[in-house]
């Protein structure tokens, strides 16, 4: 796990082995002890160099180990002993140092860094915080603000900013581990008293206290509700205003809380979740590891509105080629236009050229013929969309894979508009296309393997986390999303107003409440979608009918909103009232507040106080109820496919884990329990009855959530 030679004659050079990222397993660490007793042992070594094999450094800590009985030794008086040494120590970093990495090339005396590695002190993002000392070294090399910038976010940074900050000694384009080498001959021998960082005093600004508070209120703010960050800030102040020794106790006090923490415990899913869901699989059987993608040159977007426009940024920064078609001379030209704003803005961002050149835009149709894939993002309309694949499955070259964009509608009945339907999937991207990191790639009893997996390969190319559904009305997301927005104007029509709703949820983690998203939205899109689906009644009729469609309770709220015109923040009025159209601040509106009373009173509805509980369980369990329907008739593969679309495409908050991991921690009879009680005092909101597979979990002993799948395997079979 650790290997050791002599090189050069005189340095010993340790070799980190634990594929695939060199993590600090108890073996690995085992490893380093020995090596590191052997290099200082050996009269023959007078300097050492520490690497990682196969071009990666470390990855940290072995985050698998968490959560078990940990054995082996501690990292802490590990990397004591490697600052304390006497013969000069230089780590050689390749690829990524990230965390408890980071951390121990913070012990070497030296750091030489690969022009292209990574580095970060990224426990923050597993709910953690740098307790291998990291918050107590970081700052003392680099500074207070620049430490707690890094601590707080776990943000990476390049190895050129890394030598900036002075985190790194050298940066170089050749062999970082020969150059280290070289470097480790270069020191050897000289004095270390100015090298063991543990030992510098903590350079801080004047104001020391108002740094931190200042830090500590920007964290608040931005962390909505992680406890992490604010650890991360105590951390690093115990650095700015204690001796190292003491700031290493006080380390470990914070430490010790989030550990143990669910956040951390949610956090750590949702990394593991991540890459799960790379490994998909189809109810046929067919899965990641035996269908493989076909590579894509050219691709082509249909309809440039908002969507098109995205999906053509994010496929052009990929380095495709791009054919982008509008048919509607207006949009077309204000498409070209805004297309090119955003990929300039986007390169100005990241440092780069603009790919101008690699879109071709054209306004017929018949420009996609040679491209190896289309994206089709025509406006939300069936009968559209349907002529849209009649044209394409005659103009497109033999097996072009068609793709379609829609974020609800049946991707199989596109499908059956083809000749070769095995070539048709979704792929589902999230407003802003080409900022969004979700895409879910939707796949029809008929898609192919190919299909899916081409389609995942270049949503992956084009950075996304790419979740494969199967296909129902909404998918996975908007298919929970669904009684989620239900329940949320159910409670005001019993007497919640928008702002405690939103309150309730955005102290649960929410970015934004429901109404402050439907605002950002814009109303007017389920508006439509209601009227498409025969829902949506003209005037503010009274009487038992006026709330009941199709035999269950419904709310007309939003609909008779976008009659009067109040479409959200582009109107400048929805749930709540902004200071012009477009304008992004909800304020309180006394009109919206009259306008509930008088529905209550016009349908007989006596307001009742609501509490922040109830709105939280209504809507969540009522969310999380569609997300064991959506598991039982195997639309996602597990509960991962689910949270990650959740975390990714709807801003549940991470340290949350996602609402099926979070349904795990509440405990699945509790919100068993729950939906029984709200569907009793419901019974006309079908969707909150109880789901068979919740039960059938809880009968079968409330399993932890990464057995899930395997027992839902089992039920099944027991069928
Ligand atoms: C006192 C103790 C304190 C400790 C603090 C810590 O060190 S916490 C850990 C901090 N480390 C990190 O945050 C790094 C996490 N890893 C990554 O960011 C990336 O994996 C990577 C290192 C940048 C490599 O990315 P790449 O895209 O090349 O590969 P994958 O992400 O797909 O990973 C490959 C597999 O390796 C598993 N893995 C990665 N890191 C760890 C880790 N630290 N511990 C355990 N396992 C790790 C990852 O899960 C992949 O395996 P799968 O089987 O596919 O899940």
């Amino acid at each position: 796990m650790a290997q050791f030679t002599r090189v050069s004659r005189s340095v010993g050079l340790i070799t980190l082995q634990n594929p695939p990222v060199n993590a600090l397993s108890a073996v690995a660490r085992q490893g380093i002890v020995d090596a590191v007793k052997r290099a200082l042992s050996d009269p023959k070594v007078k300097s050492v160099v520490i690497c990682g094999q196969n071009g990666i450094f470390c990855g940290g800590a072995d985050i698998k180990e968490f959560g078990t009985n940990i054995t082996g030794p501690p990292l802490v008086p590990m990397i004591h002993a490697i600052e304390a040494s006497n013969k000069p120590v230089v780590a050689a970093i390749e690829g990524s140092a990230f965390g408890g990495g980071l951390e121990l090339a913070l012990g070497c005396h030296y750091r030489v860094a690969h022009s292209k590695a990574k580095l970060g002190l990224t426990e923050v993002t597993l709910g953690l915080l740098p307790a291998a000392g990291g918050t107590q070294r970081l700052p003392r090399l680099i500074g207070v603000p620049a430490a707690l910038n890094l601590i707080t976010t776990g943000r990476h940074v390049t190895a050129a900013e890394a030598l900036q900050l002075g985190i790194v000694d050298q940066v170089t384009d050749h062999n970082a581990v020969d150059e280290a080498v070289k470097f480790a001959l270069s020191v050897a021998g000289k004095s270390l008293d100015a090298r063991r960082i543990s030992t510098y005093p903590c350079p801080c600004p004047s104001d020391v206290d108002a740094l931190f508070e200042e830090v500590m209120q920007k964290v608040r703010q931005s962390a909505r509700g992680a406890i992490a960050p604010i650890a991360c800030v105590q951390a690093v102040r115990a650095a700015a205003t204690l001796p190292y020794s003491q700031g290493m106790e006080r380390e470990q006090e914070l430490m010790a809380t989030l550990f143990t923490s669910g956040q951390a415990r949610a956090l750590q899913y949702c990394f593991f979740a991540q890459r799960a869901v790379g490994r998909w699989s189809m109810p046929s059987g067919a899965r990641w590891d035996t269908s493989k993608p076909r590579s894509i040159h050219k691709a082509a977007v249909i309809g440039l509105g908002t969507m098109g426009r995205g999906i053509a940024v994010a496929l052009a920064q990929t380095g495709l080629s791009v054919v982008a078609v509008e048919t509607q001379e207006k949009q077309f030209m204000e498409a070209k236009k805004m297309v090119s704003g955003m990929m300039e803005r986007g390169a100005k961002r990241h440092g780069t050229a603009p790919p101008l050149d690699k879109i071709t835009y054209s306004q017929n149709i018949q420009a996609v013929a040679d491209v190896d894939l289309v994206i089709e993002a025509v406006f939300e309309d069936m009968a559209l969309k349907e002529k849209v694949f009649q044209q394409l499955s005659t103009i497109c070259k033999q097996g072009t894979f068609l793709c379609t964009n829609t974020s609800a509608l049946d991707v199989d009945h596109l499908a059956s508009q083809t000749r070769n339907p095995e070539l048709v999937v979704g792929m589902h991207f999230f407003a802003p296309a080409h900022v969004m990191k979700l895409l879910e790639v939707v796949y029809g009893p008929r898609s192919s393997p190919q299909a899916v997996a081409t389609a995942m390969q270049l949503g992956k190319k084009m950075g996304k986390v790419s979740v494969a559904v199967g296909n129902c009305r909404g998918f996975v997301g908007n298919r929970m999303l669904k009684p989620y927005l239900e329940q949320a104007l159910f409670l005001l029509e019993e007497g919640a107003t928008p702002e405690l709703v939103d309150g309730a949820l955005e102290e649960f983690g929410f970015a934004l409440g429901v109404f402050k998203m439907s605002d950002l939205s814009g109303l007017d899109v389920g508006w439509k979608v209601r009227k498409g689906d025969g829902l949506v009644e003209p005037g503010l009729a009274s009487g038992p009918s006026a709330r009941i469609r199709q035999g269950r309770r419904y709310s007309p709220l939003g609909d008779l909103l976008c009659e009067q015109g109040r479409f959200g923040q582009k109107t400048g009025q929805g749930w709540y009232r902004y200071d012009k159209p477009g304008s992004r601040v909800p304020r309180y509106d006394p009109w919206l507040h009259s306008f509930l009373e008088e529905y209550r009173t016009q349908h007989g509805i006596v307001a009742r106080r609501i509490d922040q509980q109830e709105v939280l369980e209504r809507c969540l369990y009522a969310l999380i109820n569609e997300g064991f329907r959506i598991l039982e008739d195997g639309i996602a593969a597990g509960p991962e496919d689910i949270d990650i679309i959740y975390v990714f495409g709807y801003s549940w908050p991470r340290h949350r884990g996602g609402p099926m991991f979070y349904a795990s921690m509440v405990g699945l009879a509790k919100v068993l329990e729950r939906l029984e009680h709200y569907h009793q005092a419901h019974p006309d909101v079908p969707y909150m009855q109880p789901c068979n597979l919740l039960r059938r979990l809880v009968a079968s002993g409330s399993p932890p959530v990464h057995k899930w799948k395997e027992a839902i395997k089992k039920l099944r079979s027991q069928l």
